[in-house]
């Protein structure tokens, strides 16, 4: 199974557009991958199997692989069911994200057999967690490794402009399996934040790999009232 040993201290660069961002396309996202390679990315954070299998073609790097699909029985997005997670299997990323918040799955599955599913295919699982409780739990559970993606998603967890440094100090000091920092992490000065609470590593995404989310905030320093807000895309669930 992949070892996160080599990923400590290391960028981890998360490389996604859905289809209504501009720049949606498995032979863009390699690129992005690519640069973000040259740029220092240990590992790369990708949605959907054919930017995966493009990225890992062009890139070469370790990949954290999800696919976000929208079920009508659930509010879980990331890698919701078996059925993802055997699309992912077969793209060949060596660690698979889920969603392992405190929320009913789509079509009755359990989190522990997903878990379980990616364990007997000799992959790693990294959590996608919004609260102290539910990275105790995942881990608890067999995660490999917990991320701090989903605070700031749910209706129940702390809505910070920036990361979570609270949770990541405290998850930090309580789990033995690595605690990434994910979300909102946008300035140098906030991965030393974040480092210095303790987290294994940084994933950071639409300040690296989603111009029109740069541009924005470039442009709301020039016209704070008018500019248009950007979305990150979320799956569109998410301002
Ligand atoms: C909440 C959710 O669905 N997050 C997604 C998870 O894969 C991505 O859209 C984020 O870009 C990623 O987590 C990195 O975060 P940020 O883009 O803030 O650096």
């Amino acid at each position: 199974m992949f070892s996160f040993a080599e990923l400590k201290g290391r960028l981890i660069v998360s490389c996604q557009a859905l289809p209504d961002e501009p720049l949606y396309g498995a032979p863009i996202m390699g690129r992005m991958a690519l640069a973000a390679k040259e740029g220092g990315a240990a590992a790369i954070r990708a949605q959907g199997t054919a930017d995966i299998r493009a990225i890992r073609e062009l890139a070469g790097l370790p990949v954290f692989g999800l696919i976000k699909r929208s079920y009508a029985d659930s509010d879980i997005y990331i890698t919701p069911t078996s059925g993802e997670v055997r699309e992912l299997i077969a793209a060949g990323c060596e660690v698979i994200a889920l969603d392992m918040t405190d929320r009913v799955r789509p079509q009755g599955e359990r989190t522990e057999d997903l878990v379980a599913l990616i364990h007997a295919a000799g992959r790693a699982v990294l959590a996608d967690i919004s609260t102290y409780e539910e990275g105790l739990e995942a881990a608890g559970i067999g995660a490999d490794a917990v991320a701090t993606t989903m605070s700031g998603y749910t209706p129940y967890s702390p809505q910070t402009d920036g990361p979570d440094i609270a949770l990541v100090k405290r998850l930090a000091a309580a789990l033995p399996v690595p605690v990434f920092a994910e979300g909102r992490i946008r300035t140098g000065e906030e991965v030393k934040a974040v480092m210095q609470a303790g987290a294994f590593a940084p994933i950071i995404g639409s300040a690296i790999t989603r111009p029109q989310c740069i541009a924005a905030s470039f442009a709301r320093a020039l016209a704070p009232e008018s500019s248009r807000s950007v979305r990150a895309d979320h799956d569109g669930r998410t301002g």
